[in-house]
């Protein structure tokens, strides 16, 4: 038996933000890393997702370079094994950075390769070896939901881990789920020139709720791929054709070459023997820990990063393992953090921002919203041949405080961080507008529908023009 003073548990974004600063502190510790290394972000997720997306996008444009004066670009073709390739490249390139500043760095007592589960509270089992630690982190990640039964299509059936990994792409993909992964890969795809079809089981994309950036989102993905809204697909083999994957909508059948299924990702918490911990399961199979200070119940165990499904996105996981080792290192003292305005950007053209408060978590008589649509008036949108999508914003009618917004625009992501940056500082829809807009920018838009959100929250305002200039202090 081994013994240390802290596990951490995965060598991800969550587990080495930890572990470096136990590194840092010089203290006495082991990580335990199950698979690949190198991190999700940037061996199959993050990084080679926008990698594709980047070629894509590239490819894309030839179809509106003629308007521009642009001669001949519709005679471009694509190197689908180069794209795929560099797309690796990519990877390898990510991912040997993250383990030259990380792994690499430590001494075989400070690493251990293999899946570690509990035992007993304090003890973990890694390879038949036991580890006793007086304080443990969980950073252990999250996994692709596959339903079982459509493990039956075999090499056919893909999840965001393979698609990156094939040397060619096939005519026809179906992608099952529409989430953040299913548009960002599913355009990707179609914009490479595969026949994709879209299938999602709610009536939504990309987490929207505000109903009129909904319908703007569904209205432009549907030009470049099919969309089923709605709809829970029943996956099988052709029967009559092994090569074809038959998907069942309804009445209808679709035939495909493979599968994307994009449904979410499973918390990995369930191949870790929390029990033997004498930690309490809910329904879902997930320990009830405190958001604030990732601790698991009073236990000298912390949970951080996708594997306790809150946020699952890099940052937060980041923000996590830090949580987790400050409390983890000054245990049984722990502080309570704050959590950050929630922000996610979808990498799809045009891309989607959530910030703040989902729209849909709103109730309606205490909010004042807006939806300016793109195509009404941005001189840089038209220019750039970006006029589409739409921008919810909503704020408190009390407090006049910007509560959140939903974006379907290009380059929402720029915008969606600074609305983020304000919404943290809680400013009032009035004190957002007196800050700069530059000319011509995308962020005019926004600054379009802040306007028209002020018409309603400050009815007693009789003249904006004054409004939007603060009186020299
Ligand atoms: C396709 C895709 C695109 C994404 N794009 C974005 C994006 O653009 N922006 C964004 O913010 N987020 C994005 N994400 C999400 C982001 O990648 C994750 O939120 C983040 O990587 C989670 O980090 P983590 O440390 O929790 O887990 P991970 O990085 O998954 O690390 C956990 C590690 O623990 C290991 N492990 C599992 N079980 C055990 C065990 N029992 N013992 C020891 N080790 C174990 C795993 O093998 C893994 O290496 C994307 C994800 C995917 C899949
Ligand atoms: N740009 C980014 O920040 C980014 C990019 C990719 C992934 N991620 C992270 O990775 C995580 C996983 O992404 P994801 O897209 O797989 O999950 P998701 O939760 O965003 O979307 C999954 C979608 O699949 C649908 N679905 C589930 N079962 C279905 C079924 N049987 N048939 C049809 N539809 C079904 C759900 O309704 C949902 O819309 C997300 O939580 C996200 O935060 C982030």
């Amino acid at each position: 038996m081994r013994k240390v003073k802290f596990a951490v548990i995965g060598a991800g974004t969550s587990g080495l933000t930890a572990m470096s600063y136990l590194k840092k502190l010089g203290e006495d510790f082991v990580l335990i890393q199950g698979g690949a290394y190198g991190t999700t972000c940037a061996r199959v997720g993050c990084m080679p997702s926008k990698a594709l997306i980047h070629a894509a996008n590239h490819f894309y444009e030839r179809h509106h370079l003629a308007e521009l004066g642009i001669e001949n670009s519709e005679q471009m073709s694509i190197d689908m094994p180069k794209v795929l390739q560099r797309v690796r490249q990519l990877r390898d390139r990510f991912t040997g950075g993250v383990k030259s500043g990380s792994t690499d760095q430590l001494n075989s007592d400070q690493l251990i390769e293999g899946y570690a589960k509990f035992v007993a509270p304090n003890q973990l089992e890694v390879n038949g070896e036991i580890i006793e630690a007086e304080r443990i982190i969980i950073a252990n990640g999250s996994r692709p939901v596959v339903p079982a039964p459509w493990k039956a299509i075999g090499d056919k059936l893909w999840t965001s881990d393979e698609i990156f990994e094939q040397e060619d792409l096939p005519k026809r993909i179906a992608v099952i789920g529409l989430g953040v992964i299913g548009l960002e890969l599913g355009q990707a795809l179609a914009r490479l020139g595969v026949e994709v079809t879209g299938i999602e089981m709610q009536n939504t994309v990309g987490g929207l709720s505000a109903p009129e950036v909904i319908g703007e989102a569904v209205s432009e993905f549907s030009k470049e791929f099919d969309v089923y809204l709605g709809q829970a697909a029943d996956v099988k083999l052709n029967p009559e054709n092994h090569d074809e994957v038959a998907i069942t909508l309804g009445e209808d059948t679709i035939y495909v070459d493979a599968v994307l299924a994009s449904l979410g990702r499973r918390p990995n918490n369930d191949n870790l023997n929390l029990q033997a911990a004498g930690i309490e399961l809910d329904e879902r199979g997930m320990p009830s820990f405190n958001l604030h200070t990732s601790q698991i119940e009073d236990k000298p165990i912390f949970i951080a990063g996708d594997v306790n499904g809150f946020r699952q996105i890099l940052h937060e996981a980041g923000d996590e393992g830090r949580m987790a080792v400050l409390n983890a290192v000054s245990y049984p003292q722990v502080q309570a953090y704050a959590r950050k305005t929630p922000l996610g950007v979808a990498f799809t053209d045009p891309q989607i921002g959530l910030i703040g408060k989902r729209y849909s978590e709103c109730d309606e008589s205490k909010i004042a919203s807006v939806t300016f649509t793109l195509s009404c008036n941005n001189g840089r949108a038209i220019v750039m041949g970006q006029d589409k999508g739409a921008i919810c914003v909503y704020a408190d009618k009390v407090s006049r405080k910007l509560l959140g917004a939903e974006l379907f625009m290009a380059e929402a992501e720029h915008i969606a961080n600074s609305l983020a940056w304000m919404i943290e500082q809680e400013v009032t829809v009035a004190e957002l507008l007196r800050m700069p807009f530059y000319h011509p920018v995308l962020e005019e838009a926004l600054q379009s529908a802040l306007r028209q959100l002020a018409q309603k929250l400050y009815p007693e305002q009789s003249n904006w023009l004054a409004a939007e200039l603060s009186p020299l202090k």
